[in-house]
């Protein structure tokens, strides 16, 4: 393993080659917001997302523009072997799931709700490794038939799972809430224990269940906060929180990390060595 410095100052030790050009870090594809920057319109991806997979899995994130089904999603899955779909600010369109469609439920990203949706399907379908993250996990269940509650701090007897107001992102990202994790489960057999504590940044949260999902980790107050597709060919995690946030601190959200690269790298060995074209 090496030893590799992220942007943002943290040190792994890195999953990625042992040099060997058979074993080289699998490509994953990893989704895009369409979002405005210096007045214009960029496809861009957090960088804790791309710190994450490239020092948390040892894997190589490849951005996938939202550009909907303009893409060749058949081209895409022959290069990669695993899919991270990432938080976001905005929220999936309501009318995806038969929601309450008022700019209150904003604001919305249609590019990517239309790129994301039959990638995760695609990828459960053809056995890839899924790693579904905060309005990932939202975008799984809402691609599998589920659907979304909003404002769910608003709900009777609902904690509170949003963020505290701060411009200083580590206290945005603060680990504080308790969850229950499913025994016997996927998220169990990762993290190894009953009770984890994470970070919450959300208002919305899964509804009713996507089919073929099953519940990995609830909040005290009922909120499903992780879901696995139990009978897929690969690893399938969505969870309702970020652990790419505190991946180089934090034993729990390495371990996500690590047991998706794991699954991303057996799926490449499984597909055999990348052709090695000697210099
Ligand atoms: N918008 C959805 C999903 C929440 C989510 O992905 N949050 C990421 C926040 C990123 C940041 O502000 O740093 C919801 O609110 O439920």
């Amino acid at each position: 393993m090496r030893e590799s410095k992220d942007l943002r100052g943290g040190m792994y030790a890195t999953g990625s080659t042992d040099g060997n050009p058979l074993n080289r870090q699998p490509l994953v594809a990893i989704s895009a917001d369409v979002v405005e920057l210096y007045k214009y319109l960029w496809q861009a991806t957090p960088l804790q997302y791309i710190e994450a997979a490239v020092a948390g899995a040892g894997v190589f994130p490849l951005i996938v523009p939202s550009v909907g089904d303009r893409l060749d999603f058949d081209q895409l899955f022959a290069a990669v072997d695993g899919l991270i779909v990432t938080g976001s600010g905005s929220n999936v369109h309501p009318s995806l799931y038969g929601g309450d469609r008022s700019q209150a439920n904003g604001p919305y990203d249609p590019a990517r709700d239309s790129t994301t949706l039959p990638l995760i399907l695609k990828a459960i379908a053809e056995g890839l490794p899924v790693l579904a993250i905060c309005r990932g996990l939202q975008e799984l269940n809402v691609a599998l038939g589920g659907t979304l509650a909003t404002e769910i701090q608003e709900r009777p007897g609902s904690l509170d799972h949003r963020e505290v107001q701060s411009d200083n992102r580590d206290e945005r990202y603060a680990i504080h809430q308790v969850l229950s994790v499913t025994p016997d489960g996927c998220l169990s057999s990762v993290v190894g224990a009953d009770n984890i504590i994470v970070n919450s940044l959300h208002r919305q949260a899964i509804d009713r269940l996507g089919e073929g999902l099953e519940v990995e980790a609830r909040a005290e107050d009922g909120t499903i906060e992780a879901v696995s597709f139990r009978s897929a060919s690969a690893f399938a995690l969505g969870v309702q929180w970020h652990p790419e946030y505190w991946i180089s601190t934090d034993e729990i959200s390495a371990r996500i990390f690590r047991a998706f690269g794991d699954a991303v790298r057996a799926r490449a060995a499984h597909k055999g060595p990348v052709a090695y074209v000697a210099e």
